[in-house]
């Protein structure tokens, strides 16, 4: 650019569950001042207005017919993340169990999938510097012209036991049964399943801290910046 300030970058990471996602993005995002969009709290969001509204999850006609209703805002900085639905600050109840368990029958909803895309394509277009956007469907479906593509994945063991820690010692083995089931449902559904774009780097976090993911995706980021 004639004035120097550097082109904006768009950066999707995908990946299953408990691969590390989040922390990776939101990290690479801090690191390299760009926004930080998290899909998965979107549709988080989008279950917890269904559960809360007494609409029945199974019945994906009565979900696609209010799946207009919600009003849901992110908010895009990658130290201080937000998301509220109509004004609520939902950032808490989006994590429970029941919403946990609702999550991929949602989010298959096509009419769902739609509103929720719209949201984030014009998030990442109005990201001034650009945005990392972690989910399932980002570099296939929701940004495929993004500049650096991921997926990130893991053994089932290994994120069993990360999350597992982060559940303060729920049992490994019930972990890693309920995320191999979302994962099934997330990777099954017609519409936009989560997959690994042709063009996307696949980094297997298995055997790597959190800083080693971190600092190679910020190599693939300043690379790609570089021309290289
Ligand atoms: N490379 C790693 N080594 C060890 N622990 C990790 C690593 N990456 C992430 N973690 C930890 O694993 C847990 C899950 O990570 P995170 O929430 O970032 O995954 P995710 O892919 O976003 O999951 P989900 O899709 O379910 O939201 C967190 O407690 C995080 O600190
Ligand atoms: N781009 C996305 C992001 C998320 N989802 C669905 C499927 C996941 O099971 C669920 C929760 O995501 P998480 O918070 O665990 O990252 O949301 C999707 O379909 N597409």
């Amino acid at each position: 650019m004639e004035n120097g300030a550097a082109q904006p970058v768009i950066v999707a990471i995908d990946g299953p569950s408990g691969t590390g996602k989040s922390s990776t993005s939101k990290a690479v995002a801090a690191q390299l001042g760009l926004s930080y969009l998290d899909t998965g709290a979107q549709y988080r969001a989008m279950t917890w207005w269904m559960v809360t509204n007494g609409i029945d999850v199974d019945d994906p006609s009565a979900v696609a017919a209010a799946a207009d209703k919600p009003e849901i805002v992110s908010g895009t900085d990658p130290n201080h993340p937000t998301i509220t639905v109509d004004g609520v600050d939902v950032s808490g109840p989006i994590r429970t169990p029941e919403v946990t368990s609702k999550v991929s029958a949602v989010s298959a909803v096509p009419e769902v999938r739609a509103r929720i895309t719209e949201l984030q394509r014009s998030l990442a277009a109005t990201a001034e510097r650009g945005i990392v956007v972690e989910g399932r469907d980002i570099g296939t479906t929701v940004l495929p012209d993004a500049d650096v593509k991921i997926f990130l994945t893991a053994s089932p063991e290994a994120r069993a036991a990360r999350r597992s820690g982060e559940l303060k010692g729920a049992d490994v083995h019930t972990t890693r049964e309920a995320l191999l089931k979302r994962d099934a449902a997330d990777s099954s559904r017609k519409t936009s399943p989560l997959a690994k774009a042709d063009d996307a780097i696949e980094v297997d976090t298995t055997d790597l801290t959190l800083p080693q993911v971190i600092e190679c995706v910020v190599t693939l980021v300043e690379e790609k910046r570089a021309g290289k």
